[in-house]
């Protein structure tokens, strides 16, 4: 029986991408008006290719890396250990690459995802089905209110429910006072009633004094959960918070991959894990957090890094083979943007995101945008000669 020969990682290439936010996206850290996404281009040499994604938010104010940081992480770092390896083996590269560089999850996260979309494709099948099967075809889906103004707010979200878009809204707060948040979110609350859930992302901004002010009144106003209201390392105030009030607490900067996982989980640090690929460390590693909740029994949502169609279709592969997403998730990055870098957009509708059909990550990009958007000329990393 003649070997059919191995094949290999033959170059991975690298963009920066700048593509405009539909409106100013007011966070408490920072407020974006652009999306920077490091795209990953795998040729295998076979001929078949994948795509990956790394993004991040506000530059270096929501967390330890940068897209420019992460382009030079794989450029430097990754990609030259990568080449000539054997393509099917992504934990053998995950596992090297996890000895060779430090941290820098979300460039991890860019490769890991360009490998599994290869090997589908090479296999014929989805991402979803390399992780055992997708029992979702679609997945509901929040929208976060973050203009920064409650009257712009409150009117995007009754066109939200009114076109069905959505009916889950997570407001950003923590850059006012704590009155003045808690304010702002019973407005909003009071605006949409029953007809819609109302939750707050804090993105650390909070004291452990202003959170104890603050989960109560966002709990009297009707709001059902907050997400990351203190610093990550602050987890004996996040077990304080999560014992201490009705309101579910939610762990997001706190949590990248599942070593810090099982230790909020120990602490008893979080209700609910918001589990993000980009932070966790790829798609396997995402599947190690979110078994990790499972265990201990915590509450889980898809969490976004505001990934453009190609990062959110990746989750989405993962999260549909998810059993009980009790919170749903946020995978509306795509429509934060004034346009579309897939060929074919990832569809929203009835309140629900659906999960992507086809081979790989199920998604194939636009050429033409990708010109159009594309930061400089991609950097290409050939086949080192000889082992
Ligand atoms: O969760 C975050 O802090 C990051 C991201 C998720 C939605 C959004 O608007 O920002
Ligand atoms: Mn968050």
């Amino acid at each position: 029986m003649w070997n059919t020969p191995v094949t290999k990682i033959d170059q991975i290439e690298t963009m920066i991408l700048d593509i405009p936010t539909i409106r100013g996206h007011v966070l408490s850290m920072a407020t974006m008006r652009t999306q920077i996404a490091v795209l990953v281009l795998v040729k295998f040499s076979d001929g078949s290719e994948g795509i990956g994604e790394g993004t991040t938010i506000g530059g270096l104010s929501y967390g330890p890396e940068s897209p420019e940081g992460i382009k030079l992480a794989i450029d430097t770092y990754i990609a030259p250990a990568l080449i000539g390896r054997d393509a099917d083996n992504v934990n053998g590269a995950t596992q090297l690459i996890d000895k060779l560089v430090k941290g820098n999850r979300i460039a991890k996260t860019a490769v890991e995802i360009a490998l599994w979309d290869g090997l589908g494709k090479r296999l014929g099948v989805s991402v979803a089905q390399l992780f055992g099967g997708a029992v979702h075809e679609r997945l509901p889906v929040a929208w976060t209110l973050a203009s920064g103004n409650s009257e712009t707010d409150i009117a995007e979200a009754l066109q939200m429910i009114e076109t069905r878009r959505h009916n889950i809204f997570k407001l950003k707060i923590g850059k006012r006072s704590v009155r003045e948040d808690v304010a702002h979110v019973a407005r909003i609350k009071q605006a949409v009633g029953e007809a819609a859930s109302v939750r707050v992302d804090v993105n650390t901004a909070w004291s452990l004094q202003d959170a104890r002010w603050g989960l109560k009144g966002l709990q009297d106003a009707g709001c059902e959960l907050v997400e990351q209201p203190v610093p990550a390392r602050y987890r004996r105030a996040m077990a304080e918070l999560t014992g201490g009030y009705e309101i579910a607490v939610m762990a997001d900067e706190a949590l990248n991959g599942p070593e810090d996982a099982l230790s909020v989980a120990k602490a008893n640090a979080a209700d609910v894990f918001a589990v993000k690929v980009a932070q966790s460390g790829g798609l396997k590693r995402a599947s190690e957090v979110i078994a990790i909740a499972e265990a201990a029994g915590l509450g889980l949502y898809g969490g976004t890094m505001l990934e453009t169609g190609l990062g959110t279709a990746a989750a989405l592969q993962l999260f549909a083979t998810v059993e009980t997403l009790g919170w749903g998730t946020e995978f509306f990055g795509p429509l934060l943007l004034t346009d579309e870098i897939l060929a074919e957009p990832i569809i929203y509708r009835d309140f629900c995101v659906e999960i992507p059909k086809g081979v790989g990550i199920g998604a194939a990009l636009d050429p033409d945008k990708i010109a159009f958007f594309r930061r400089d000329a991609g950097r290409t990393i050939t086949a080192v000669a000889g082992e």
